[in-house]
């Protein structure tokens, strides 16, 4: 498999022609024409250019979102690059020896993916090398306190007064990720978060939440995860994978950073898996065995029907999240998200769960099935009254509704496996119904109904109406009713 890098941004490829004609004048090569022409992929998010001097989470200091393009066979040769690189990392080895371990790691692979994408490295591994000197620095003077601390920028040592942080003592977070939310600086937890988090934490609860956009939903679930992650952790050597399932490839890299910061310090690896990367490069992440997984369902879909082995040993799927539910029902993800869903085993806990493992899926009458807590998030939220009965029933599962797809809200978190006694957290309804609205809710049988419109249409009808009606025979039969 060849690599292609693009090491520098393409601010437009108005000014990349123009750059490269003028190389072409200093020296014609008809290697570079060759380069030139080949379909390159933009490496610098278009809503951050600034990122690329400043530096993402994954490769600080100039090199950013390092792609390779897919099925990419370019014969590019360094020559004697293998060699260079080979002896550089036998002799930083011996310099390092007594460096922090995760830096090595970490540059290691970087230094892999550029060795992989044959491209000059030179500038990168310096600026890795003053990182890690600098690392092997201060945790030679910082004793390490705990196994799993692996960060230099701990906020130990900083002088953090956790009075100011009383509002999330009733959470009983794990120590380690209240370090994350010192560091973070969130005072207090946002609404959602307080209400989730001992449901989900601590109750084990599956979770149907809602709240507005921007309300924290994303560390709502995330932190429950991590809480149990690290309860786990010692009980278990080997821990359970997550799953989230994101509507757009953005959203799931901004899940991503937000879940990786929130995990600072912790030794639980996040990684997303969306469309528009090299599938090779994704592969590559996913043989680390990743604890947490934030991904697109096409994406996720296509290595999983690939049977990729991390994805397809869902037996020990501790978690699964579906976030920005009211999204993922809209734009059309049914087929690969409804394929993916299948795909999970049932729970222990739900009710006439499904369990449809295809032919890459384990069989699991051999596995220990892990109770898998479900969470769904969504800006908005509209459930029947009888939602719990019906979760309770499996009526969601009836013929005619898988025939309809996961067209709601509520088909989609029965499908996930989501328990009846779910906690069902609702906080959109202020922000939702304007001020001078009032909402009520008649519970009555079919045949009732036209009898209650009526009544209510004569008593309050004395404006303008609008009934809304769910189809053409119901609205024909709605007309002549009020027409009478
Ligand atoms: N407890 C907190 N205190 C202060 N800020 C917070 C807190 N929790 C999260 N945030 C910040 O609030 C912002 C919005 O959070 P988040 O993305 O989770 O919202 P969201 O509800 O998922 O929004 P959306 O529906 O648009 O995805 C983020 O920048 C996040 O860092």
């Amino acid at each position: 498999m060849a690599a292609v890098t693009e090491a520098v941004p393409r601010v437009s490829s108005k000014q990349s022609s123009k750059k490269m004609g003028k190389r072409k004048r200093n020296q014609i090569d008809p290697e570079l024409d060759r380069f030139d022409s080949l379909p390159w992929n933009s490496s610098i998010s278009q809503d951050d250019p600034f990122s690329v001097i400043a530096g993402s989470h994954e490769l600080e200091g100039g090199f950013l979102s390092l792609e390779e393009i897919d099925e990419g066979d370019y014969g590019l040769e360094i020559p004697g690059l293998d060699k260079k690189v080979k002896k550089e990392r036998k002799n930083k080895s011996k310099k390092q020896k007594d460096a922090d371990v995760d830096a090595d790691a970490d540059a290691d692979e970087v230094e892999q993916e550029m060795k992989e994408e044959g491209i000059n490295v030179d500038d990168k591994k310096k600026r890795k090398k003053r990182k890690k000197k600098k690392k092997a620095k201060e945790s030679s003077k910082v004793e390490e306190t705990t196994s799993v601390s692996n960060n230099k920028d701990d906020v130990e040592g900083e002088s953090v007064d956790e009075t100011e942080f009383y509002a999330w003592n009733e959470l009983r977070l794990h120590p380690l990720l209240m370090k994350s939310i010192y560091r973070l600086g969130f005072k207090e937890p946002t609404p959602i978060q307080k209400a989730c988090i001992p449901a989900a934490a601590h109750q084990g609860k599956d979770v149907l939440g809602a709240a507005e956009t921007g309300s924290g939903k994303t560390l709502a679930f995330g932190l429950p995860i991590l809480q149990r992650l690290l309860e786990e952790q010692d009980k278990a050597s080997n821990m359970g994978d997550d799953m989230g399932e994101e509507a757009g490839r953005e959203l799931a890299i901004q899940v991503t950073d937000h879940i990786k910061e929130a995990a600072h310090g912790i030794n639980i690896r996040v990684v997303s898996i969306v469309g528009g990367m090299s599938t090779e490069k994704q592969e590559r992440l996913l043989k680390t065995r990743p604890g947490i997984i934030v991904g697109t369902p096409g994406r996720l879909w296509e290595l999983m029907s690939g049977g990729e082995q991390h994805l397809v040993e869902l037996h020990s799927l501790s978690f699964f999240v579906l976030d920005e539910a009211d999204r993922m029902i809209e734009n059309g993800h049914f087929r690969e998200l409804q394929s993916i869903i299948d795909m999970l085993p049932m729970t222990s806990g739900s009710i006439g769960g499904h369990s449809q493992s295809s032919e890459n899926c384990e069989t699991l009458s051999n596995m220990q099935i892990k109770k898998r807590q479900t969470f769904v998030f969504s800006a908005t939220l509209a459930l029947s009254g009888d939602f719990r009965k019906k979760l309770k029933r499996g009526s969601l599962k009836s013929k005619q509704s898988m025939a309809d797809g996961l067209n709601s809200i509520e088909m989609l978190s029965e499908r996930a496996g989501m328990r009846a006694n779910a906690a069902i957290i609702d906080l959109t309804n202020a922000s939702i119904l304007a001020n001078k609205l009032e909402e009520s809710f008649i519970e009555c049988r079919e045949e009732d109904k036209d009898a209650y419109l009526y009544y209510i249409l004569s008593v309050h009808g004395q404006g303008r109406t609008i009934v809304f009606c769910t189809s053409i025979a119901a609205l024909r039969h709605t007309s002549a009713l009020c027409a009478s």
